[in-house]
Parts: C-alpha cells; sequence; structure tokens
C-alpha cells in the first residue's frame, strides 16, 4: 500500500481544464511579506516541505483557503501549516463574527456566497465554546447550512457551489452537529494531552477517505466537548471491521467515522473518542485533534494532504468555478498582520526627513519629535573594581534614592542555578539621567499618550503634550514611527551590546488586554498602562568579563560635543567599592532595636488572598474548562501590604495621572516645615521617624534571595516595581530573530525535591507537560502572527530548570521576523511582536481572548496592573528583551490608606503605602484546588518574605 504511487500526487499541481478555474492572481506571493532570505526553519515537528516544481514553467497561481477562526489561540498555526505544507496556497482569514458579515442582514446569503466562491476550499477552525452556542460558532454554521441551499437548488459550480470544508476541533464539532449527532462533555477534558489517533486506513468511504495510506501517529488534543454519533453503540467487533459495517445510529446517516482515540477512564471503561469524519455526500471533513500542534506527528500532515487533494478533486470534478476578485473586494484578510509602520497615516523614516528638509514641516513640528532623532552613540568602558555589583554601582549613581529609575539586571548572573545561558544573564543595564528623559506615558483607552519631560540641561521645564493616536493606529504605532525615527540601524558598525539606549519602561497586563480587544471597564485611576522612558543614558554591565559599558545616544546636530558625563560616570565606577551592601545591611535596625524603636504605626499589615476562596475559584476555573470554554486558565490573586510611607515620592504637582476622583489626603503627622517643603520641592519627605526600608531595600533584599536572571528595579510614572521575574517573555535580535520563553510547570524545593533529577521527575508527567505545551502551541500562534507562515520553531521543549527556590519548566520558541522591504511601512520590528502577544500567554491561559474574559470574571474584575504585564527595553540598534512581570511587588505613589494610629501622643491617622503582589498559577482539568493554592503561596512566599525580613 505503502509502496503504490499515489495516483493524486500530482492533482494540485495541474492546471484546471476549466478556464475560469485558473487564478490569475499575481504571480508573486500575495502575502504581505517579502520573500524570506532566511534559511527554511522547521515549524516545530513540522518540517517545511520542499516544494518541488514538476513544471517549472507553468504560471504560477495560488489556491486560496478560507480559514474561519473562532478566536483559538492556534489559528496561526494552523494558517502556517497549510500554507507550508500544501503547494501553492495562501490562506485568508475571516472572524466568524465578522462585522463584515451579518448573519441579520438581508443580503447576508448573497454576500456570504459571494465571499466564500472566492476561495479552492474552507477550514473552519477551533476555539472555545460550543456548537450548541452559535455566538461561538458564528459563521461555521452558515457554512454548512448555505450550501446545503445552494445545492438543494441544484446549482453545482458558480456562485454559491458546494465547496470542499475541513472542519477542526470546534469547527469539526460544529460538522457533527449539522451532520446530526450530538456534541457533548467527555468524561473528562484532554487539553495538551497527546493520544495515538487510530484509524482504518481502508475503510470504506470511497476515495474521500482522508486517513488513506496515513501510519499510525500521536496527535494533541485540545477538547472538553466531543462528537457523538452512536459510536459507543457499535460493537467492538463491528467498530473493528470499518466502515462497511457502519450502521448509522442516531439520525447520522451521513457521517463516517474515520479515526478515534481510545481513552481509558477511572471506571474502567475506554471512551471511543471520535477523531474523524467524513459526511458521505458532501465535500465536508472533520478532524477532533489539532494536526497544527508542535507535538502532532508529522505523519499527521499526510491527513491534511490528502484532504487537499480531495478537495481539489472535488472541484475539478464538478467543474467548480473560483471566482477571482480583486484583493480590495475579498472580506478576508491575510493570516499575518500588517505592520506597525503600515498603519501610520503620517509620514515615517525617510519620508518624513525628506518632508522636513523640503517644507516647512520641521517649524511645526513640537518639540518631542525633534528631540533624539538621528542619534548617535558613544561609549567609554572601564573595568568594575573586584566584587562591585549592581547594586553598588546604583547606589554610586546616587540612583537608590532617586524616583526615576530603572534597573533591568541579570541577578543570577554568578549564581550556580541551572538556569541555561541564554538567561543566566551575563548583563545587567541601568538607566541614568532618566529627570532628564523624555516619557511616554499612555493610560488604557485614552485617544492620546502623553509626552514628558521634567528637566533640560538641569533646569526644570516641565513639558508635557498630548499625541492623539488616530493617525498612528494606536499606541503601538506611536512607539513604532517614534523608534523609526531613533533608529540606529542601516549598516553602521555596532558594539555588541544588548542595549545601547532606547525606550525603558513597563506595560501592563490591562493594556495586553485592550491589544487582545477586551474592554475595560470602570477604571479607578488614570494610571499609566505603558510607561516608557527615552534612555539616551545608561550603564551596561557586562558580568562575563567585569566590565562596565557607560554609553549615551546623543546628536551631533543639537547636542554640545561634550562627554562630560561619560568621564564622571567613569569616574565614579572606578572608584566604586562593594561597601555599599554592607553599610546597607549595617544600617539595618536589628530586630532587637526595632521592637524598641518602632510604634505599632509602623506595622505592616498584610492580606493574603483566603484560601478557601483561592480553592474555589480553581473550582469555578475547572467548571468553565469542562464546558469548552478554556483549556488552561492562568488564575492568580494579589496580597496587599501596608506599611508606612517608605521612599522620597513625587510631589502631587508632578502626579498629573492621578485619578482626578482620588483626592491626595495628606498626613496630619507632618509638622508645618515639613508641610513648606512638600510645597516648595518635588520630593517630599516620608511621615516616619522610624525607619522604614525603601523600595530599593526591598529590591537588594529580593534579589539576594531570589536571584533572578530578568531581575528589576524600577520607578517610574508614579509606578514602583521591585521584582524577582526567572521568566523571559521575548527577546529579539537586530537581526529579527525572535525568542520567547514561556514557563509552565512548577515546582517548589524541598527537602524532597532538592536536585534537578528529582524535579524532572515531577515536572515530566502529562500534566506538567500539558500545561506547557498548551502555552507552547499558543507563543508560536503569537509569533507567526507576525513572523509569517514557516518562520516558527520550537527550539528547545519542556526543559526543566533550577531556580533559587523553584524548578520551573520552560520551552524555548523561535520566530524570524520578515526580511527588510525597502518600501519603510513594510517593515515589522520587534515591537510588532510584542504588540500582538501582550498579555503573556503563560500569565493567561488559552485560548487567550476567552481565557482572559473569564479570569477577568473570576478574579472580580481586580486589576493585576504591573503583575502579569512586561518590562523591559528597545534599544535603537532594533534589539529587545521584555520579562514577564511575575515574583515581584509594586506600588503607585497615588495609592494610599488612611490607618488610625495609636502612638505617644494618643491617637492619629496616618498615611500608608500600599504594596501589592500576585501570584498564581495554570489551572487545567487535571489540576487540584490544594495544589493550586499550595503553588499560589509558594510562588508568592519569596517577595512576601522581604517585608517579614525588613519588618
Ligand atoms: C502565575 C505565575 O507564574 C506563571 C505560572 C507558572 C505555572 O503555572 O507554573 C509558571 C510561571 C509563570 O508563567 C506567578 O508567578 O504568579
Ligand atoms: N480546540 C477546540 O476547538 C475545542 C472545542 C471545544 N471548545 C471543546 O473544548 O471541546
Amino acid at each position: 500500500m505503502d509502496d503504490q504511487p499515489n495516483s493524486e500526487s500530482n492533482t494540485n499541481m495541474v492546471t484546471p481544464t476549466h478556464p475560469s478555474l485558473i487564478d490569475s492572481s499575481s504571480s508573486e506571493s500575495s502575502s504581505s511579506h517579502p520573500p524570506s532570505s532566511e534559511p527554511h526553519i522547521t515549524n516545530g515537528n513540522h518540517v517545511s516541505p520542499t516544494k518541488t516544481r514538476n513544471n517549472e514553467n507553468r504560471k504560477e497561481k495560488k489556491h486560496k483557503i478560507l480559514f474561519l477562526d473562532a478566536y483559538d489561540s492556534f489559528s496561526n498555526n494552523i494558517t502556517s501549516l497549510l500554507t507550508t505544507l500544501l503547494d501553492d496556497v495562501d490562506v485568508y482569514v475571516l472572524s466568524i463574527d465578522s462585522p463584515l458579515l451579518n448573519p441579520a442582514s438581508p443580503d447576508f446569503g448573497q454576500r456570504f456566497r459571494r465571499e466564500l466562491a472566492q476561495y479552492t476550499a474552507v477550514v473552519c477552525g477551533p476555539g472555545p465554546g460550543s456548537p450548541d452556542n452559535d455566538a461561538d460558532v458564528g459563521l461555521m454554521n452558515y457554512v454548512w447550512q448555505l450550501q446545503l441551499d445552494a445545492a438543494e437548488k441544484g446549482s453545482n459550480g458558480g456562485e454559491g457551489g458546494l465547496l470542499p470544508v475541513l472542519g477542526i476541533c470546534l469547527g469539526f464539532q460544529s460538522l457533527v452537529k449539522y451532520g446530526g449527532g450530538e456534541v457533548k462533555r467527555l468524561k473528562r477534558g484532554l487539553h495538551g494531552m497527546v493520544r495515538e489517533v487510530l484509524h482504518r486506513p481502508d475503510a470504506n468511504g470511497g476515495d474521500g477517505n482522508i486517513f488513506r495510506d496515513v501510519k499510525p501517529f500521536k496527535a494533541t488534543l485540545y477538547h472538553s466537548l466531543c462528537g457523538d454519533i452512536g459510536q459507543h453503540e457499535v460493537s467492538e467487533a463491528d467498530w473493528r471491521e470499518g466502515g462497511t459495517k457502519w450502521k448509522p445510529i442516531k439520525g447520522c446517516a451521513d457521517l463516517l467515522p474515520l479515526a478515534w482515540v481510545e481513552e481509558e477512564r477511572d471506571d474502567g471503561e475506554v471512551e471511543r473518542i471520535l477523531m474523524g469524519v467524513k459526511h458521505l455526500r458532501k465535500p465536508f471533513w472533520g478532524l477532533q485533534y489539532h494536526p497544527e500542534s508542535v507535538c502532532t506527528e508529522q505523519e499527521g500532515n499526510k491527513v491534511i494532504e490528502n484532504w487537499f487533494k480531495e478537495a481539489l478533486r472535488w472541484n475539478e470534478a464538478r467543474g467548480r468555478v473560483v471566482m477571482e476578485v480583486g484583493e480590495g473586494e475579498r472580506l478576508a484578510h491575510q493570516a499575518t498582520k500588517p505592520s506597525l509602520l503600515s498603519r501610520l497615516q503620517v509620514p515615517v523614516g525617510d519620508e518624513q526627513t525628506t518632508l522636513s528638509t523640503t517644507t516647512t514641516t520641521s517649524e511645526r513640528k513640537i518639540w518631542w519629535e525633534r528631540m533624539g532623532t538621528r542619534p548617535e552613540h558613544r561609549s567609554a568602558t572601564v573595568r568594575l573594581p573586584h566584587g562591585v555589583q549592581v547594586s553598588d554601582v546604583v547606589e554610586e549613581l546616587g540612583l537608590d534614592g532617586s524616583d526615576k529609575v530603572v534597573v533591568l539586571e541579570s541577578a543570577n548572573a554568578t549564581a550556580t542555578a541551572s538556569a541555561r545561558a541564554d538567561v543566566r544573564g551575563r548583563y545587567s543595564i541601568i538607566a541614568a539621567g532618566l529627570e532628564e528623559a523624555l516619557r511616554l506615558e499612555y493610560h488604557t483607552g485614552d485617544e492620546y499618550a502623553t509626552f514628558k519631560l521634567q528637566k533640560v540641561n538641569g533646569l526644570q521645564v516641565d513639558l508635557s503634550e498630548r499625541v492623539f493616536l488616530g493617525p498612528y493606529g494606536g499606541i503601538w504605532g506611536l512607539v513604532a514611527s517614534f523608534q523609526e525615527m531613533r533608529s540606529l540601524g542601516g549598516g553602521v558598525e555596532l558594539p555588541d551590546l544588548p542595549f545601547l539606549g532606547g525606550f525603558m519602561g513597563f506595560i501592563t497586563y490591562e493594556q495586553g488586554l485592550s491589544d487582545i480587544d477586551i474592554h475595560l471597564e470602570n477604571r479607578q485611576h488614570h494610571r499609566p498602562d505603558v510607561c516608557l522612558a527615552w534612555v539616551t543614558k545608561s550603564v551596561v554591565i557586562d558580568h562575563t568579563l567585569g566590565l562596565a559599558h557607560i554609553q549615551e545616544l546623543y546628536s551631533s546636530d543639537t547636542d554640545l560635543d561634550d562627554d562630560a558625563w561619560m568621564r564622571s560616570t567613569a569616574d565614579r565606577l572606578l572608584s566604586t567599592s562593594a561597601h555599599h551592601q554592607h553599610q546597607f545591611l549595617n544600617n539595618l535596625p536589628s530586630p532587637a532595636k526595632k521592637a524598641k524603636t518602632r510604634r505599632p504605626s509602623t506595622s505592616t499589615s498584610i492580606q493574603t488572598p483566603l484560601t478557601k476562596e483561592y480553592e474555589a475559584r480553581v473550582k469555578t476555573c475547572q467548571e468553565f474548562i469542562a464546558a469548552g470554554d478554556s483549556y488552561e486558565l492562568c488564575l492568580t490573586d494579589q496580597t496587599k501590604i501596608t506599611r508606612p510611607l517608605s521612599d522620597m515620592i513625587p510631589s502631587a504637582t508632578s502626579q498629573e495621572h492621578h485619578a482626578p476622583q482620588q483626592q491626595r489626603p495628606t498626613s496630619p503627622t507632618f509638622n508645618r516645615k515639613q508641610q513648606q517643603r512638600r510645597r516648595s520641592s518635588s520630593l517630599v519627605p516620608t511621615t516616619t521617624s522610624t525607619p522604614v526600608p525603601s523600595s530599593w531595600h526591598l529590591y537588594k533584599t529580593l534579589r539576594s534571595r531570589q536571584p533572578a536572571p530578568f531581575a528589576s528595579y524600577l520607578r517610574l510614572g508614579g509606578a514602583t516595581l521591585v521584582s524577582a521575574s526567572p521568566e523571559r517573555f521575548l527577546t529579539y535580535d537586530r537581526h529579527g530573530r525572535c525568542s520567547m520563553r514561556p514557563m509552565k510547570g512548577t515546582v517548589r524545593k524541598s527537602e524532597a525535591v532538592s536536585t534537578l533529577e528529582q524535579a524532572e521527575k515531577i515536572l515530566h508527567v502529562p500534566k506538567e507537560e500539558a500545561e506547557n505545551l498548551m502555552i507552547v502551541d499558543l507563543v508560536r500562534h503569537d509569533l507567526h502572527s507576525i513572523c509569517g507562515a514557516g518562520n516558527v520553531e520550537v527550539s528547545d521543549l519542556l526543559k526543566v530548570e533550577e531556580y533559587q527556590s523553584v524548578f520551573q519548566m520552560i520551552t524555548v520558541v523561535e520566530g524570524q521576523l520578515p526580511s527588510p522591504s525597502s518600501d519603510n511601512k513594510k517593515k515589522y520590528t520587534g515591537l510588532d511582536v510584542l504588540a500582538a502577544s501582550l498579555p503573556p500567554g503563560s500569565m493567561t491561559g488559552a485560548p487567550k481572548k476567552r481565557s482572559c474574559e473569564l479570569l477577568q470574571q473570576i478574579e472580580q474584575h481586580r486589576e493585576r496592573s504591573l503583575y502579569s504585564g512586561v518590562v523591559g527595553y528597545m534599544c535603537v540598534s532594533g534589539r529587545g528583551d521584555w520579562s514577564v512581570t511575575i515574583r515581584s511587588l509594586f506600588r503607585w505613589d497615588d495609592e494610599r490608606v488612611t490607618v488610625q494610629v495609636q502612638g505617644e501622643d494618643g491617637q492619629s491617622e496616618e498615611e500608608h503605602e500600599v504594596w501589592h503582589i500576585g501570584a498564581g498559577g495554570a489551572v487545567t482539568i487535571l489540576s487540584t484546588p490544594e495544589g493550586e493554592r499550595e503553588e499560589m503561596f509558594t510562588k508568592l512566599a519569596g517577595p512576601l518574605r522581604v517585608f517579614a525580613d525588613l519588618g
């Protein structure tokens, strides 16, 4: 059988005989990406097939497949698989609820038929929910129905003729329902589970058996629901016999089972789960498993190839005409997103420069547009004195007390932990001079962003300018165009350092929600969700070589040729000694001293999540999963810590993003002198006389307790973040190579689990691997949305790494940005990937959008804020690196509570600051409420201990 020449093998290479079948669209790839000069990358386990041209002279033409997207987080993996696996195929995407096709409108049928007529075939994709809920399948319902109408009317070919359809997962279930079957719940959902797909290669079903010539293979499952066409009522013997013995049951006369999985359940019964069906009269097929998953074996690709051959054969046999339309007339869009720069309605790059030099536009330019354009880079390198740490440098530069600081530290650079070299972190980055740096702030949902500048050459200027985002297509368009004007790429020889200058800052989880079109309601504040400082002065520490690179971006047009800052910084670094750490430790009050000197008012109050409530929420997550609404939900909760004010904080005047309704209470504990100082200076002292460890102290304690590759200390835009994140979200290099590193699967270090081998035993189990795999497939989808078909691979799958207090399982997914185009507007950068991938999939679960909506509900619309967001930089060289904000604490300057304190002079009120620590974990159908609660508390423990340690 295997050796038999496949008579169909060239079907899709043959130019259809019917002249109108010839697709005369452009001979170029109609993809928005220019052809990549990069070597071919494997698509996970799927090796991108080399396409052999059997007729070099034939006119290039492309088949078009319509993919109906039901908001799954794996859709782009399917479109990539179809594009790379099948010859000469372009895939177009239409969402199941496309506003362009409203079923309630009178011309819906006509419009939808006209759209369908433009494709060789349709794929109905996977997604959350159930075919029993019309909103979950949307247009899919009409795919089967509309075609039925057309066939009944005898229209065989031409507009509205039956066209081949493949349903995948939810799409498969929709077909089962259409064919008269039922969609039920599995005894227990199977998400990220890899199972052997059984089938009868020789089954009846004539030519339409797409499992023909396919060897047994393993495939990934992501479903809670399953199709029931009566398969359980067939005896084992008859079932094994195959299609000839198949007696349709339950009015499913038209559905022929092709493949299944046998799942042994706890009750000892074997559940026969349908994996493939074929419609006996129509060109409809369905697959319950996920052919595109990185863990579906390559043999499974043959099923897809067979399906497409069948599809072409159907069309050819019936002389089906594929209608030609211009690209503009198509309702569906390309599978990859257009570049951020292409969405701009403002000139960019060279266009802008040309405009500004040849016209008077430059005069109209406002201050922030001019700042930092066409930067040049200069640097000085010094050898750091022995033993000097990042924290010493920060203190030497006086940044520890500043309210504008960004430190990204590879805090485990010298640790012996087993984290791989790529994250053990060779470099740490310290931003300097931020009070003179331009800052971009954006509150999600606003129509504008704000550029701010506090000082210029030491003079207070307090500039602030709102920029309306419409012409930029949103905040990311504005950031992209700003960066484009300040890029240092283009053939210039640049030092091989991760950061030369550029944006550094944070992005909240809520901005990520908005990026996936989740509406935020009733926000009680006006804090920035995107807060980026344009860093022109920085120190990059190379831990491997013990060097500090002091660098500056400047413009030879406007800046003085003055490297005084670099010189003085170099001098300071050379004279730095490692004493700061010890000094700090010595300054801490000893426990005994603490007890004596501290008033009750200084006590820290800690509100951790309630155990029972958290466990109940785990169960709620599992109910949603069992109903098919999600495959995995990353449930989180927050611990709130209040304590007396610690850091120097900016005065009310410079906190313009405060909620108008939130009045900043004046503390009665200020004496007159302090109040005067408060008015006259931009920094006010804290209210308590007892030493309250500053946020910098919290950071130093956390980073020494929990050295992490993506530690960060950040004070920007009214936020203070102290983070010991072990998780990289996304990094990209100057050549457009992107790498994401989702982390899923956590085990606490203990006496029983202290070695990597022991942790591997615990983590390499189906539950943990499935958790990780789900996010890996999700991250592949996110990367595909920019990198395009065939340009994403999994380079390290399910690896266990050791950290200070936990072991974590990680996977590395890599993608290649499309090669630069001569047209600036078509250029993609790492920012495109960042904007397309928020919020981090490891913090949401899958499918991302539905899971986030459910989590908002389950977490009672409490904002996650900085937690679950990202922190990092985008360098003028085109590089970038972003970590997931976890294992961290944060606070906002404008968040205060007033507490009653009993002091020596009686009762008074005192203002306290509020810290938040988020913690959580991925809930799957296999989770236990106790296990999840324990995991959440394990992750919380590290950051929380800092307060206990420091009092
Ligand atoms: C939710 C957290 O961590 C996330 C969840 C993980 C998990 O479920 O194993 C692991 C790393 C993070 O992506 C957290 O640290 O609070
Ligand atoms: N991956 C999917 O399409 C899942 C389909 C459906 N929501 C289920 O859980 O069964």
